[in-house]
């Protein structure tokens, strides 16, 4: 520190430059920036990898290539064989036990091709020497590697094939739509038709919304209906899910007893996000027109129509069984002429906001509900019975027939609307036991609701009253087959087992197809609809499986309000609405009457399957007629023969023979005398009688 100066390192003067650019990393960040790139292929784990991949797939060319020109020789030396022996010729010939003839010919036609690959051989012999005389070892070579690289294609090996088993791509569930013959493969290994008999394609399959449809012709004598009993035999074939697979007659111009439609959804076709109901978007509705209900499989819209008809509806609970009655009564509810009764045994809020518009309300499960659902119900019949009184007086041109029309149930002077009646959890009111005194026979509150409907089933449609009941316990002590067999639409969401669906839809129709309990927990609002036969829908098909749409409640509460604005609009709010709900003093005498009295026709007393259904088919005529033969029985009744015999006889009804006019001529028959029939009604009317009499004692 004396002031010398001390010499220090150089002082270095700069400017920071980057590191320049390699031209590896330049392209990978001109790869990275371009647009057009998709950005999967930006990523250099990617890129990598496929950098390996196809580095692995050169180291084993080669191997590949030698094992695949190996399986080549083999697959040729095969075929060369087959053909030089005639095997196929030899096998048809085997199979028709015609080789011996066959011999001779068969022999010559060895030898000739022996003789065409000995000249072939040689001739490409002869050109090889030629040619490697006139350009040298190059044309050898050449024909070595050319012949070494088809061999290899030939023996290629595909990928996930056991073998040389040809494959075919996509998963294994569509390879019939590419090869009809698994689709032959699959009726047969379910057992649909014959071993040597074949489909017909009449259209071959093609794309349709979110799945694939075919139509084929099954063979002479297999039917329809029969592919559609034994849907999950051949959804196993096909290796799909039962959902998945729709199987469909087709029926109308182009359609016979033997041609089916098949639709494979490419899922399962009843998930996703629930439909919406159409009919929020509409401002009003018409009673007459079938009322939007859902959707099939195939998303086609199915509508049920309400008019002339009554519909069941029956499910575990938690299945939509209530969202679905509620559809139903949509209908009815936006069309301001027509009369609503809404009786809610289950007591919730579910038909709550249907208060504001009906007629009649009942909503609880107390004896004071059941007695208020019994008035009502008195009074509608009593009202059906002078609705036909009313029509009998009407001239021709208004009332043609002894049937609403539109314009009778529009017009306010004749008091007639459509009118509804909607009972949710009717179990409630049919299951109570409390005594009843009816027309001085002994019977319960339960027992007479169910005739008072039974009545209103069976009398109302042509009235223009509309009967809907929903129930969580189809059992046949619930609903009485009385009822249950004049019920016309049936909807069957997920029930306990093929007794209970048979229950809700009808005798025997597990057997044909519809069984509501394969139906999974998870699909809510998904059901068997089948549709009343007198009905245009139902009288094209037996029945379908429908997703309902979905109205929540606050939906339904919209729904309700437009329907009372419109009453109030047409001036046709009445009854519970404007809080006179309280059903009109009436002379029951003439109600009794038609509900006793009706003991002779079967349906007052709880006749056993299958004499409702008989009793019912024959309806008046049963009076009329003094014979009817089993085949028009079984027919009608779509019954399995034996079946329908032993439980006949086990009612006490003896089938005999009979001389029936066939033509010009007679013919013996099977059948029963109706006089036995009647004998059997009343056998089970008197033990019904007597058994409740001697409860109540
Ligand atoms: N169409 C539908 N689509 C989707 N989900 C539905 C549909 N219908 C009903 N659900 C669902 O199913 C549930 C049960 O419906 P709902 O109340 O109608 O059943 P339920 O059979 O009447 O039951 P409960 O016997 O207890 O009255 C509803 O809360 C709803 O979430």
């Amino acid at each position: 520190m004396n002031g010398d100066l001390v010499p220090t390192e150089p002082v270095l003067d700069g400017e920071l430059v980057g590191e320049p650019k390699t031209l590896v990393r330049r392209l990978g960040s001109g790869w990275r920036r371009a647009g057009v790139v998709p950005p999967k292929l930006k990523s250099s784990q990617l890129i990598q990898w496929w950098l390996k991949n196809a580095l692995r797939w050169l180291v084993r060319l080669p191997s590949r290539f030698v094992s695949g020109v190996g399986r080549g020789v083999v697959v040729a030396a095969r075929a060369w064989r087959r053909w030089v022996r005639v095997r196929d010729y030899r096998e048809a010939a085997e199979q028709s036990e015609k080789l011996a003839d066959k011999f001779v010919e068969i022999r010559a036609l060895t030898l000739f091709r022996w003789k065409v690959t000995g000249a072939v051989v040689g001739a490409v012999a002869a050109v090889l020497l030629v040619l490697h005389v006139l350009y040298g070892g190059i044309v050898l070579w050449s024909a070595a590697g050319l012949v070494s690289v088809v061999l290899a294609m030939v023996g290629r090996r595909k990928d996930g094939s056991p073998g040389r088993k040809a494959v075919l791509g996509g998963p294994r569930t569509l390879a019939w739509t590419m090869d009809s013959q698994l689709l032959v493969d699959a009726f047969r290994d379910a057992k649909l038709i014959g071993k040597d008999e074949t489909l017909r394609l009449v259209e071959r399959a093609a794309r349709v919304g979110e799945g694939w449809a075919v139509t084929v012709d099954l063979p002479a004598t297999r039917k329809a209906a029969d592919v559609i009993k034994h849907r999950d035999a051949l959804a196993s074939a096909l290796a799909v899910d039962e959902v998945q697979l729709i199987v469909e007659r087709v029926r109308g111009r182009g359609g016979h007893a033997g041609r089916v439609a098949l639709w494979v959804a490419d899922e399962d076709p009843y998930a996703g996000s629930p439909l919406r109901t159409p009919l929020l978007d509409v401002e009003r509705w018409d009673a007459w027109r079938p009322v939007p209900f859902g959707r099939d499989a195939r998303n086609r819209r199915v509508d049920l129509p309400l008019v002339w008809t009554s519909l069941l509806v029956g499910a575990i609970p938690r299945q939509g069984k209530t969202f679905a009655t509620r559809l139903a009564a949509t209908g009815l509810v936006l069309d301001p002429y027509a009369r609503l009764y809404v009786f809610d045994g289950k007591g919730g809020k579910d038909w709550e906001a249907a208060e504001q518009i009906a007629y009649r309300y009942v909503c609880g499960d107390e004896l004071e509900h059941a007695y208020a659902v019994r008035d009502h119900l008195v009074e509608l019949v009593a009202e059906v019975q002078a609705r036909y009184a009313r029509m009998a007086t009407l001239d021709d041109e208004i009332c043609p027939e002894s049937k609403i029309t539109p314009a009778i149930s529009r017009d306010a002077d004749l008091g007639m609307p459509i009118t509804g009646v909607v009972i949710d959890e009717v179990q409630v009111f049919l299951e109570n036991a409390t005594h009843e005194q009816v027309g001085g026979k002994k019977t319960t509150l339960g027992a007479y609701i169910a005739d008072l409907l039974t009545y209103l089933v069976r009398k109302g449609p042509a009235a223009g009253v509309v009967v809907i009941l929903a129930t969580q316990r189809p059992d046949s002590n619930t609903i009485p087959s009385r009822l249950r067999a004049v019920l016309g639409s049936r909807f069957a969401l997920r029930v306990m087992d093929w007794r209970d669906s048979n229950i809700v839809l009808g005798e025997q129709m597990n057997t044909r197809g519809y069984d509501a309990s394969t139906l999974l927990p998870s699909h809510k609002g998904v059901g068997i609809l089948r549709p009343d036969g007198e009905t245009d829908a139902g009288a094209d098909m037996i029945a379908m499986t429908v997703r309902t749409y979905y109205m929540p409640n606050a939906e339904w509460r919209v729904i309700c309000a437009r329907g009372r604005a419109l009453r109030e609009a047409a001036g046709t709010l009445a009854g519970h609405a404007v809080g006179d709900g309280a059903a009109r003093s009436i002379d029951s005498t003439s109600v009794v009457k038609a509900i006793v009295s009706g003991t002779a026709d079967g349906w007052v007393v709880d006749l056993p399957e299958p004499l409702a259904a008989v009793v019912d088919y024959l309806g008046e005529e049963l009076d009329e007629r003094e014979f009817v033969p089993t085949s028009e029985l079984v027919e009608a009744l779509e019954v399995e023969a034996v079946t329908f015999a032993r439980e006949m006889s086990e009612l006490g009804c003896k089938p005999l023979r009979q001389y029936v006019p066939d033509g010009e001529t007679s013919r013996r028959v099977r059948g029963y005398l109706t006089a036995d029939i009647r004998a059997a009604v009343e056998r089970v009317a008197s033990d019904e009688i007597g058994s409740q009499g001697g409860d109540q004692a």
